[in-house]
């Protein structure tokens, strides 16, 4: 919608970053802290078309690139269902982010987001 100011943009910061926090300490094996690379995870490059995780997503963070909450979530669900995709069901990674996906959609519910909307200035 309309351009955020500076001052706004700032709060917006602030909110993602502890939000990216709180998600990012669920990760407790750091499966999703760095961008998985095709010698761990063999073809990953070809079979994911948008490769997401939780460094990427702190550096879109700091470069303003998240216009909204709603946007960062985005990314949240691009990285959890990347891994539903690749790792098949009875792998741990595709556990974690089955596991990851539930947190984060509790955490960032449209009613949350709502109520967070109306409380920022
Ligand atoms: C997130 C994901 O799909 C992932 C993370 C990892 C990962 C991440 C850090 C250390 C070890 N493995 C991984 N390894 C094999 C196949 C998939 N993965």
């Amino acid at each position: 919608t309309r351009p955020r100011g500076d001052a706004e943009r700032g709060v917006l910061k602030i909110c993602l970053k502890y939000i990216q926090n709180k998600m990012q300490a669920k990760d407790v094996n750091g499966f999703f802290a760095y961008p998985v690379n095709d010698m761990i995870a063999p073809g990953y490059s070809m079979i994911i078309a948008h490769p997401m995780d939780f460094s990427t997503m702190m550096v879109k963070i700091d470069n303003n690139e998240y216009e909204s909450v709603l946007e960062y979530r985005k990314d949240f669900v691009l990285m959890c269902n990347n891994a539903m995709t690749y790792n098949r069901p009875e792998t741990i990674y595709n556990k974690e982010a089955k596991r990851l996906f539930q947190i984060g959609m509790k955490t960032l519910s449209k009613e949350k987001l709502l109520v967070m909307k109306r409380t920022l200035p």
